[in-house]
């Protein structure tokens, strides 16, 4: 099976590293890229054939990954319009609807909608995934097997959905980032030196989600745990619960899904 990635930039470099990793040959890979620093990247680093357009040989696939950013798509997929026989199309891009992608391809449906993360580089991303009625079991079999060799996978019952998703773990790795940025900051604020601070901030994370992803417990249960009454657990929430920090990360929520919602009834209106 040869799965070929238009636009090899953050994302489709988190997805082929992940895929990699898990024992896809990177003879089956191509990636389209017209920037040649990154295509040069790709083919000494990565070790993936590169194409500078999306010509026949790219065409020359089974999977067509759609990897550029939602304002690049409907000029990039251009040249595959009434190009395309038996692939398989799977967009990764926020907003765009499938609708609408079918169109610029020329009325070309064998379409998957999916919304991966960056975690996929290390093989822990999560992915929500949406199909068109007319793609096959065997077909969304074969796009799940991609990218469950990234992480987990969630298929959605609505298109509309996928905007949420976009909302909580397409983008959510960037709240729990910014979020280490904020103990890291706390931690050099009291004097330790930013290596020292990071260590603690980033272990903290990782060993709170590794607890949370293999207990049976809620992470409410979980967090009152940590909880000493009149403690210093209790002293930090407190100040969070002032703050509305759960509030504030609907609201952070809700503009994510908005803005999703909003790409695609501007890039799809015309
Ligand atoms: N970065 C993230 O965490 C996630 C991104 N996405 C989606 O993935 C898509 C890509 O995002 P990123 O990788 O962050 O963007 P990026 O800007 O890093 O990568 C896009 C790549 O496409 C290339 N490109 C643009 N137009 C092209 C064309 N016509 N032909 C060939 N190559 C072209 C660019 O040179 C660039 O290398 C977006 O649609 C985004 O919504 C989805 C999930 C997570
Ligand atoms: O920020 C964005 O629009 C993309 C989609 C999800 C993560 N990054």
């Amino acid at each position: 099976m040869k799965i070929c990635f238009l636009g090899g930039g953050n994302m489709a470099s988190a997805l082929i590293g992940g895929m990699l990793a898990k024992g896809f040959a990177a003879s089956d890979i191509a990636v389209v890229e017209r920037d040649e620093t990154s295509r040069a990247r790709l083919t000494e680093r990565v070790g993936v054939q590169t194409h500078a357009a999306l010509d026949a040989a790219a065409l020359d696939c089974d999977v067509l990954v759609l990897a550029v950013k939602p304002q690049q798509m409907r000029e990039a997929i251009a040249p595959a319009a009434g190009k395309l026989t038996h692939q398989v199309v799977v967009s990764i891009a926020a907003g765009l609807r499938l609708g609408d992608l079918a169109r610029w391809l020329g009325n070309y449906s064998r379409l998957v909608r999916c919304m991966p993360n960056t975690p996929a580089l290390i093989g822990a991303g999560v992915t929500g995934l949406f199909a068109d009625p007319s793609v096959s079991a065997e077909a969304r079999d074969i796009i799940e097997r991609i990218l469950a060799s990234v992480g987990q996978t969630v298929w959605i019952d609505s298109e509309a959905q996928m905007d949420a998703v976009t909302a909580l773990s397409g983008s959510g790795p960037a709240y729990v980032f910014h979020f280490i940025e904020a103990m890291e900051a706390a931690g050099v604020s009291m004097g330790f030196d930013t290596d020292t601070a990071r260590k603690l901030a980033i272990g903290t994370v990782l060993g709170a989600a590794q607890l949370a992803a293999g207990s049976d417990e809620s992470p409410a249960v979980l967090r009152e745990r940590v909880t000493s009454k009149g403690g210093t657990t209790a002293a930090a929430l407190a100040v969070m619960a002032e703050g509305d920090l759960i509030g504030l990360v609907g609201r952070a929520i809700d503009a994510a899904a908005a803005r999703g919602k909003a790409l695609g009834d501007e890039l799809g209106a015309d």
